[in-house]
């Protein structure tokens, strides 16, 4: 591959460690961010905006040759998604996509890239893309927070895999893993609790705020409030987009205040010795119980006590203020944990609802786990991170360098050895490290023997290379991690210890009268911590079977590396650029041959195009092979060939006889390409022609004008005509062509149109009813040619909306510059309506037209601004100011409507809760007048 992958790399290798840390440090400076170490993308944090991820970007690097372009994330999608296609001189295959580095280095922002991007080169205008990519603002509200070294870090590691047939994807699944739950109830210095908590206390409308038992977010001890407040509406957004009913999220929501106010509840002994809640905090305590649909007194006893059943005989154990303060703080981790577990496993049900995981389909996988961690107290999650983050530092090594090493001797190939930091040891059992520490710190330690668990620990561990006893008055020792040392805090390894709940508060929730809450405690969790489906396999979102899955796909590393602590843009400190082997990796993509495909795997390939014979020739001519070796660059150009070959086949067999067209020149390329890379058992590999000066090409990766002009854009019916109304056009188009025709077809297509009125005046006219009539803009059930007729002289921005006849859903119909345009709106299963491709979900039809009216539709960016008034002709619900149609309007009117607005779903106790604030409100007003 002519171009940028070697081009970079020829520039990087002849360098010292020195000189490239300086050059990558010039090219930060000068906004390039991206730099390619052959196949493996390094993307530097600018921590700025810059244009690079525009759609005119997107579109370049969709439909160009991307050797052709500068290095970019949107690169790395496109070779993933044409590998997994098998259109990159291989067969289909799974991929996988590692992103590494450290925490705040940019591995989310990638990841989000990734998925736009390959969304875009899969765009089929179904509405499962754009719920794949509102997952995103979902799990990051629940799982991400503000740490010292990410403003947006992600406190949980997920896996997304994204499920294709043919070229469109058909479902997508999230794995995650460890989340933090820890920060629920306790952040340090500097850090804070999950977003989720801050966009509802500042979003929440004041309605909404009394319903779920809210008050100002300076009452809530774990919280202190930013400003957060359009962003609870993006979530809420989020939630309508991927399919979460009303109900199940105002029960989430309650859930969520309820592990707020239990945040307040505070205890006191008494003088018997017995505990109780403060007179301040029994408002919480009633608030937290009518909030999780318990009884006030059943949650007063688990917090206050542990009941035990010895031999037939119930014990009941009285805790002290710490336990008391354990008990509330678990529960607190374990909800909150549980609610994130029941929200993946929701999105996972939504965004695959036919797809099968245990089938084989072809797939590509993002990796983005939480990266390494070293704060000033290292706890127990900070081991378990470290760990995810050793094994996928194993991953690389075992990829870029072992595994390509052995091959070399395998094939018996001259090779001088490049060495690397390899983190084997702290893994495999034979040294045993981590592994068994975190085994042996998961067992449950009582707090006074905490000494005794690190000088455990230390007699064990003490002899390991990677471990080193601190000699301290605190339970201290270190792990000696590949990217530096760590300390870790043995105290901190206690609160892990406390995430266990009583078997009596599982029971309590169990019982509890909001269906969610019960259905998360009889939940079972994996050791990870994903919530599973009582019968699922326990453990098979573990990491370890993660990596075994990544083991079999074909890789393809992006490493992100934070230019500064600072979080500054414009900054770069080169001691941080000096990334963990970036040096050596560099050398073995230059001297080695990354791409290595068995000769059958290849000959499979070139069959297809009749030059199996040709290949194989070539093969037994250099010797008994059992792969073939090949630079980095030579399977994009090895497919580029195949590309043009596939195209000449095609020529030749339409214009028949014409076998003499030259197909001789892209075999010979091949051949070329054979000759130059294939190794014998005993010959060492045939050094490469030196390669033809690459075209230089502009300094800056900032998109150029050429970057941005227009590209061609390959026939697509949805983008030339009108973007979502095939089905419409098909039908139309078939009955014209008489295809359709015959008296059955006729009846079922009448019975379609019968059925959706039905569906319409049953389901949906109240919706659309506004002050006892249809809207004007609202047309009934007309034809796309009656819509079209009905535009004939309107002003651009003119709009109908209409029932569709051949689904259950409507069509709005546009008046655009040119022409008519008539745009899909879809239904969700939760009742919500979104035009195809939109990114927003209204609760009704009169709402989606108020928003349009603001925010164009894209892609032509199109307004909503006049409404296209109605014609009294009579059809079955034809026109919306005559006959039966108004007759339904006037009876769906004003207090039908009313009442359905009213019946919104609200929290199971609302009363209770209600009574609660009224409480705390009025404790505060007394405590205010006093202090007065
Ligand atoms: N390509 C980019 N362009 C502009 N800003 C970026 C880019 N990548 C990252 N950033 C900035 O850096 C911040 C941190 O990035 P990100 O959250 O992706 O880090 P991370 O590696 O996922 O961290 P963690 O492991 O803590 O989750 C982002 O919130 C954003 O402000």
């Amino acid at each position: 591959m002519e171009g940028l992958f070697h081009e970079d790399l020829a520039a990087l290798s002849d360098l010292d460690e020195q000189s490239l840390l300086e050059s990558l440090s010039q090219r930060f400076k000068q906004d390039h961010i991206y730099t390619y170490i052959g196949d493996i993308l390094v993307a530097i944090n600018p921590f700025k905006y810059l244009p690079l991820y525009v759609k005119e970007v997107s579109e370049r690097y969709k439909y160009h040759e991307k050797s052709k372009l500068p290095p970019h994330i949107f690169a790395v999608a496109d070779r993933a998604y044409q590998s997994m296609m098998g259109r990159l001189a291989t067969g289909p295959r799974n991929q996988c996509i590692v992103i590494s580095g450290e925490s705040g280095a940019g591995k989310t922002e990638s990841t989000k890239l990734l998925l736009r991007q390959i969304m875009e080169l899969c765009r089929a205008n179904s509405q499962l893309e754009q719920q794949i990519l509102q997952v995103n603002p979902l799990l990051e509200a629940f799982g991400n927070a503000q740490t010292v070294m990410n403003d947006n870090s992600s406190r949980f590691g997920k896996y997304i895999q994204l499920r294709f047939h043919n070229s469109s994807v058909i479902g997508a699944k999230i794995n995650e893993y460890l989340l933090e739950k820890s920060r629920v109830v306790h952040q340090d210095e500097g850090e804070r609790n999950f977003h989720i908590f801050y966009c509802m206390l500042a979003g929440i409308s004041p309605e909404d705020k009394d319903m779920y038992g809210l008050l100002d977010p300076t009452q809530y001890r774990w919280v202190h409030l930013r400003k957060w407040g359009e962003k609870y509406s993006e979530v809420c957004n989020a939630m309508d987009m991927v399919g979460f009913q009303e109900q199940e999220k105002v029960d989430m929501m309650t859930i969520l205040a309820g592990i707020l106010s239990l945040g307040n509840i505070m205890f006191e002994p008494t003088e018997t010795d017995v505990l109780r809640v403060t007179g301040k905090s029994m408002g919480w305590l009633k608030a937290t119980a009518g909030q999780f649909g318990v009884q006030e007194e059943e949650l007063l006893r688990s917090l206050t006590c542990t009941l035990s059943v010895t031999r037939g005989e119930a014990i009941r154990r009285l805790h002290n203020q710490q336990q008391a303060e354990d008990a509330r703080d678990s529960i607190a981790k374990v909800a909150y944990g549980r609610v994130f577990g029941w929200i993946v496993s929701k999105v996972n049900e939504l965004l695959a609802p036919n797809v099968d995981f245990d089938v084989e389909l072809n797939e590509i996988g993002i990796l983005d786990i939480f990266g390494f961690e070293n704060f000033a107290v290292n706890r127990f999650e900070q081991l378990c991170i470290n760990l995810a983050n050793e094994q996928l530092q194993y991953f690389f090594n075992h990829h870029i360098f072992l595994m390509e090493q052995n091959e070399y001797k395998e094939e018996g190939i001259e090779w001088e050895t490049i060495s690397f930091k390899d983190n084997k040891p702290i893994l495999v059992k034979r040294h045993n490290l981590l592994p068994p520490l975190i085994t042996y710190s998961s067992t449950l330690i009582p707090p006074h023997h905490l000494q005794d668990f690190v000088d455990k620990l230390n007699s064990k561990f003490k002899s390991s290379p990677h471990y080193e006893v601190v000699r301290s008055h605190s339970p201290l020792f270190t792990v000696v991690h590949y990217a530096g040392k760590v300390q870790y805090n043995g105290g901190g390894f206690l609160e892990m210890n406390r995430d266990t709940i009583p078997a009596s508060i599982r029971d309590l929730f169990i019982n509890s009268v909001t269906p969610l809450l019960s259905v998360l405690f009889a939940a079972t969790i994996s050791r990870t911590g994903t919530l599973m489906p009582r019968k699922a396999k326990v453990g098979i979102h573990s990491l370890a079977v993660l990596m075994e899955k990544m083991f079999v796909a074909s890789p393809h590393f992006v490493r992100c590396i934070k230019p500064n602590g600072n979080k500054l843009p414009d900054q770069v400190d080169n001691k941080r650029l000096r990334y963990n082997g970036l040096l050596e990796t560099i050398r073995i993509r230059r001297d080695g041959f990354s791409w290595r495909p068995s000769f059958k795997e290849f000959a499979q390939r070139c069959v297809l195009l009749n030059i199996y014979e040709h290949c194989s020739n070539i093969v037994s001519h250099y010797g008994r092979s059992s792969r073939l070796f090949f630079k980095y660059w030579h399977q994009e150009e090895l497919s580029r060939l195949l590309e043009r070959m596939g195209k000449a086949a095609l020529v030749i067999q339409k214009s028949e006889g014409s076998l003499s067209l030259n197909i001789c020149s892209p075999i010979s390329a091949v051949s070329t390409v054979l000759c130059v890379c294939v190794s014998g058992p005993v010959s060492p590999p045939v050094p490469l022609p030196r390669r033809k000066k690459p075209q230089p090409r502009p300094r800056s990766i900032m998109p150029t004008a050429a970057h941005l002009a227009p590209v061609p854009r390959p026939r697509n019916k949805q983008f030339e005509a009108t973007p979502f109304d095939n089905l419409e056009v098909h039908s139309e188009l078939a009955e014209l062509m008489g295809q359709v025709g015959g008296e059955e077809r006729a009846r079922e297509r009448s019975k379609k149109r019968r059925d959706n009125i039905r569906w319409f005046k049953e389901t949906q006219a109240r919706k659309v009813v506004r002050n006892g009539a249809f809207p004007c803009w609202f047309h009934g059930m007309i034809t796309r040619r009656q819509a079209e007729d009905l535009m004939t002289d309107k002003p651009v921005g003119c709009f109908l909306i209409r029932v569709g006849q051949s689904r259950e859903g409507y069509t709005l119909t546009y008046k655009g510059a040119n022409r008519c345009r008539h745009y899909m709106i879809e239904m969700q299963s939760n009742g919500k309506y979104v035009i195809l491709g939109e990114d927003k979900a209204h609760p009704s039809l009169p709402d989606l037209v108020q928003h349009h009216s603001r925010v164009g539709i894209k892609p032509f960016n199109e307004l909503l601004t006049t409404s296209c008034g109605q014609v009294s002709t009579c059809t079955p619900l034809g026109s919306g100011s005559c006959g039966i149609y108004s007759l339904l309007a006037q009876a769906l009117a004003g207090p039908v409507y009313e009442r359905d607005r009213k019946s919104r779903p609200f929290p199971r106790l609302y009363p209770s809760i209600r009574l609660a604030m009224r409480e705390i409100q009025q404790i505060q007003q007394v405590r205010g007048k006093g202090r007065g």
